[in-house]
């Protein structure tokens, strides 16, 4: 009988949050790193049809770097990062479309279903066109200021606002691979961190979580310990350039810094790991995993 009654002062304990959160957009981005762990991408699944259940209205753009990166080693590809994006000629879009948009894309709604939620997988690239991001080829400037090509590499301009409302509307948890598509009907690569930050600022999110194989930003990247809770715009500008943000956490926190600026009001990288790890960042005061805020 007391267990049963602790549980029961667990759900009114919860109660405060729930209201607090009914209705509000969370847009979860699942990196590729925390995806290769099965248990972990399970309690994760679990956690967003959780979110669902309580009236939170989750939308899951997903990653899948490094099924992308084993897929290329099979065909014989060797990957090519510049700037942290993949290099992306015809073969390696194939790919991406097959493995990224394809395959991840549908696992991760058919696991959200077998938990007992519902989900859109929202392919661009399959039998019926599903797609929601829209955007152009992205140009970057190397160092000395001329433009560096990316091949089929986008970055997202336009989002379908009205789809997406639709489906969290009808209690459908979105799925979306980080693929755009450009005007001419051309599929292009994008980052999967830019691509959730432009979800979140097109749908005014309330809150935008990073779930990443690390628990957050850290000093020193190989040490846990050194955690940093809360960072602000200008110390994440300043590590960036110290070279202490490196590699996949520069376009994650990149992506945080414009979010920020574009009214997405809580921004959290957090351990996917961690066994619900979305739900103690949203249902506990302080939170978990590193908070970027544009000051203190
Ligand atoms: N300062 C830092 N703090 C934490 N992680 C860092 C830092 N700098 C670089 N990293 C690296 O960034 C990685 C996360 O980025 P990435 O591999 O792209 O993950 P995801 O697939 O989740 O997007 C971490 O595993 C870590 O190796
Ligand atoms: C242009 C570009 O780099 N696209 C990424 C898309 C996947 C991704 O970002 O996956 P993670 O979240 O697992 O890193 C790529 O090809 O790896």
């Amino acid at each position: 009988m007391q267990e049963a009654i602790e549980k029961a002062d667990t759900l009114i304990e919860a109660m405060g949050w729930i209201r607090r959160f009914r209705d509000s957009i969370t847009v979860i981005k699942l990196g590729g790193s925390v995806m290769e762990d099965a248990d972990a991408l399970r309690h994760l699944l679990v956690d967003i049809v959780f979110m669902e259940t309580v009236g939170m209205r989750p939308i899951v753009v997903h990653g899948g770097g490094a099924a992308i990166s084993r897929a290329m080693a099979e065909a014989k590809l060797e990957p090519n990062f510049i700037q942290g994006r993949r290099y992306t000629d015809q073969a390696t879009l194939d790919i991406v479309c097959r493995v990224l948009a394809g395959d991840v894309n549908e696992m991760i709604a058919q696991r959200i279903e077998e938990f007992g939620g519902r989900a859109m997988p929202l392919n661009p690239n399959g039998e019926t066109d599903n797609n929601v991001l829209f955007g152009e080829k992205l140009t970057l400037a190397g160092e000395d200021g001329t433009e560096v090509d990316l091949g089929f590499v986008g970055q997202v301009t336009d989002v379908d606002r009205d789809t997406l409302d639709n489906l969290c509307y009808a209690g459908q948890v979105p799925v979306i691979p980080s693929v755009c598509k450009t005007k001419d009907g051309q599929l292009l690569n994008v980052n999967a961190d830019t691509a959730a930050m432009a979800v979140a600022q097109a749908m005014g999110a309330e809150k935008l979580i990073f779930l990443s194989d690390v628990n957050g930003v850290r000093l020193n990247k190989d040490d846990p310990e050194s955690l940093i809770h809360t960072l602000t715009a200008d110390s994440a500008k300043e590590l960036i350039q110290r070279g202490v943000i490196e590699s996949g956490m520069i376009p994650k926190v990149e992506a945080c810094l414009e979010t920020l600026s574009k009214g997405v009001q809580k921004i959290h990288i957090i351990d996917g790991r961690l066994r619900h790890s979305l739900l103690l960042e949203i249902y506990t005061n302080r939170g978990i995993g590193t908070e970027i805020v544009s000051e203190i």
